[in-house]
């Protein structure tokens, strides 16, 4: 199966590095790193609570739109701390009861 969260992971990265005009993800992640982590952070929180509202608000569509959202944004926070995708993975797999 197609993995398009480590794909898009993996883009995100190539935006960091590469800093390519119009791109959103260079956007949050140009300036000096105290910025940037504030710029980042912001968003992840703002998407959170988008996502806990529309979970309230019992709208399914909106529940996923939200939700990928926040999942982006902390795709953005990870690859910007320096954490590969797959460590994430490695931790889920450590969790996971055999
Ligand atoms: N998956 C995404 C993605 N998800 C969300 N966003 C951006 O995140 C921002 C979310 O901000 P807001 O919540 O304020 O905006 P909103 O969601 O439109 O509005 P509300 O939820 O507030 O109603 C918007 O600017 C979206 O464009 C994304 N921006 C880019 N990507 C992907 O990231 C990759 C790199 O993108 P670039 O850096 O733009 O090249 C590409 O594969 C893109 O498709």
């Amino acid at each position: 199966m197609k993995d398009v969260l480590r794909e898009e992971f993996d883009i995100i990265k190539q935006r960091i590095r590469d800093k390519p005009e119009g791109s959103y993800v260079a956007y949050l992640t140009t300036d000096d790193k105290k910025t940037a982590l504030n710029k980042i952070c912001e968003k992840v929180g703002e998407e959170a609570t988008e996502t806990i509202l529309s979970a309230k608000d019992g709208v399914k569509d909106d529940i996923i739109y939200e939700s990928a959202d926040l999942i982006f944004h902390t795709l953005v926070l990870l690859a910007y701390c320096g954490v590969e995708y797959d460590e994430v993975m490695d931790e889920f797999d450590r969790r996971r009861k055999k």
